[in-house]
């Protein structure tokens, strides 16, 4: 599995959102799209999903589409389903008029691994939103994509589901060999469960590579306008400290 990004742009009524971007993934990697508001991070995974018009090319596996899963960052679900048939739809093409007994195991097993089956008889539009973005996630999961993107996946999860859900994604990256990109703010969980990382800044890649090599002070000053104090952890990642926004 390899996904290639070959000089891609996005425009929206003229003004540039992306401009000449060029990534290469191969399966089992997980690559963090890091920058700030309005970089171009959802630009870049709506492109790659074949939900956003473009310029340049993007190739999976070679080809032209490919099985992707997307969690978009508003991903609007307040639909009338149980959580169990949330997940189900993520595996429509599968199902006909009845709901084999494997499917539904299937998106129980999905419900499990994201610590959530308990829900499973719960109804979407009553969830607390970190719940319903679990159940998103695993709704793409159960498609069994071969390249998944994530838009901001723990943005309203506490301390405890980041940590559970991006070790889960890092695991299952690399056990399938899928190629995972995932928009993030939160730098420290970049570095932590990201093997590479690219920063993005005014549609523009300033800089793509290991986390170390890439969260440099210079780097977040340069993107963010953030003094950051960036050191090594005990555990031998990057650790991230802002300080304060440079004028
Ligand atoms: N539908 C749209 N129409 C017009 N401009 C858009 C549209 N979507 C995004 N943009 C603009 O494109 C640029 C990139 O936006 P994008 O959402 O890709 O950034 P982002 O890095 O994901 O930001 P954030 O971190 O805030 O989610 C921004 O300047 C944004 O205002």
């Amino acid at each position: 599995m390899r996904l290639t990004v070959v000089d891609l742009s996005v425009r929206y009524r003229g003004h540039a959102a992306l401009d000449a971007v060029a990534l290469e993934a191969r399966g089992g990697e997980v690559l963090a799209l890091i920058g700030p508001n309005g970089a171009g991070k959802s630009s870049l995974l709506r492109a790659v999903a074949g939900l956003q018009r473009h310029g340049g090319t993007v190739r999976i596996d070679g080809a032209t589409t490919g099985p992707v899963g997307f969690l978009p960052q508003d991903h609007g679900a307040r639909a009338a389903l149980t959580v169990m048939e949330t997940v189900l739809l993520g595996r429509r093409r599968a199902l006909g008029w009845r709901v084999p007994e494997a499917e539904l195991a299937r998106a129980a097993d999905a419900l499990r691994r994201l610590g959530i089956a308990k829900l499973a008889g719960r109804l979407l539009g009553e969830l607390s939103g970190g719940q319903r973005q679990m159940v998103m996630l695993a709704q793409v999961l159960a498609a069994e994509p071969a390249v998944l993107l994530l838009d901001e996946p723990t943005s309203a999860l506490d301390i405890r589901h980041v940590l559970s859900l991006l070790t889960l994604v890092r695991e299952l990256t690399a056990a399938s060999g899928l190629v995972t990109l995932v928009a993030i703010h939160d730098l420290n969980a970049a570095a932590r469960f990201a093997d590479r990382v690219a920063l993005l800044k005014d549609g523009r890649l300033l800089a793509e590579g290991a986390p170390r090599e890439v969260l440099t002070e210079a780097r977040i000053a340069e993107a963010y306008g953030v003094a950051a104090h960036v050191h090594a952890a005990p555990d031998g990642h990057v650790a991230i400290s802002p300080c304060r926004a440079i004028d």
